[in-house]
């Protein structure tokens, strides 16, 4: 049973939080990319149903890169035709370059993801080319989504420190995520890798990128390593930030950067918006059925905190 929420948005005379707050739900891409044992299609468009009919507006569904890479994403163009597509929500993909944006728009893919890096071995490591190579292989995608109106979403990897390079200049995370919205990404988000960014360093990077970026377009993707998570998109909401990636059970961590943990998770950042008093139009019950889907397809219980408070018997029955 879910405690009473407040209704009243949350008031200080001081802070102001974006009334709603839309969530980029990652668990199906980000989650399941980084798992050993490969999930099933069936399991993976089961998933991406529950989470849709949830309420969560943006579903990434999967990736168009290479299997030799992530042969967790594989199927993906399966994924794309079984799913059952909700009028209103996106079920974005990510596409490194023309090869997956053509696969991608095959299955009528109607919005994709870019992603690059604010870290040079990052980048390398994990698309195999330079950032500035890495941001020509994008705009041919962008040029070519944008001729078949195809949104397109852009990654900004590494914001807050890199596994192999250590702390990242806030500046360059402002460069990379301007050129990004120049070549014409809608949105922008900014991915602490490896979770290992805290409230003080997210306000830096934050406020260098705004400078550059107007913040209706910039999204945070917080993974927990370090337990900031939910501190850090605090942060960002007082900055004024109002798209916020999380993954369902805290899924996550990317292949290609040593350390990463899951995502913050869903039903945690959910928990915490409706606390506020923030509108979603996510119905956390519904999502916390999904983590309990996929945690148990894996076998593990999930990591998300408030879905394991919320699952337990009342004290009362203890
Ligand atoms: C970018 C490449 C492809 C370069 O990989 P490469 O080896 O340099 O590419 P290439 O152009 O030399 O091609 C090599 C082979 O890959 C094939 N290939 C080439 N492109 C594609 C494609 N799109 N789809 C399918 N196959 C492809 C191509 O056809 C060829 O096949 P072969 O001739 O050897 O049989 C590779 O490095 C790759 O796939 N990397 C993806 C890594 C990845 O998915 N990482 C996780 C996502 S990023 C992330 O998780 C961070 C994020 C977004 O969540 C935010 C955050 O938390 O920071």
């Amino acid at each position: 049973m879910l405690p009473r929420v407040t209704r009243r948005a949350f008031s200080s005379r001081s802070v102001n939080y974006p009334s709603y707050v839309k969530i980029v739900e990652v668990g199906p891409r980000d989650g399941l990319q980084n798992e050993k044992s490969v999930v099933t299609t069936a399991d993976k468009v089961t998933l991406i149903n529950m989470l849709s009919d949830a309420g969560i507006p943006v579903v990434e569904a999967t990736s168009f890169v290479s299997p030799k890479w992530v042969p967790q994403m594989g199927d993906n163009s399966e994924v794309m035709k079984q799913i059952k597509r909700k009028e209103g929500v996106s079920y974005p993909v990510l596409t490194p370059n023309l090869m997956g944006f053509d696969a991608a728009v095959k299955v009528n893919a109607e919005e994709v993801a870019i992603f690059g890096a604010a870290s040079e071995s990052f980048s390398r490591k994990n698309i195999n080319c330079s950032i500035e190579e890495s941001l020509e292989r994008f705009q041919p995608v962008c040029d070519k989504a944008k001729s078949l109106g195809i949104r397109v979403r852009g990654y900004v990897s590494c914001v807050l420190g890199c596994p192999y390079e250590g702390p990242i200049d806030p500046t360059t995370v402002a460069k990379v995520a301007k050129t990004l919205l120049d070549m014409g990404c809608y949105e922008i988000s900014l991915g602490d890798t490896i979770g290992i960014g805290t409230p003080g360093s997210t306000l830096e990077m934050l406020r260098a990128t705004k400078e550059v970026v107007p913040v209706e377009q910039l999204a945070v993707h917080f993974h927990d390593t370090y337990g900031q998570a939910l501190a850090n998109i605090l942060i960002a909401l007082q900055e004024g930030v109002s798209v916020v990636d999380s993954a369902v059970a805290g899924l996550g961590g990317c292949p290609y950067a040593k350390g990463a943990s899951g995502n913050v998770a869903t039903e945690d950042v959910v928990y915490m918006l409706h606390g506020l008093g923030i509108k979603t139009g996510v119905d956390l019950n519904k999502v916390m059925e999904a983590g309990n889907f996929i945690s148990t397809v894996l076998n593990r219980p999930t990591s998300s905190k408030a879905a394991r408070a919320l699952r337990k018997p009342p004290a009362s029955k203890l």
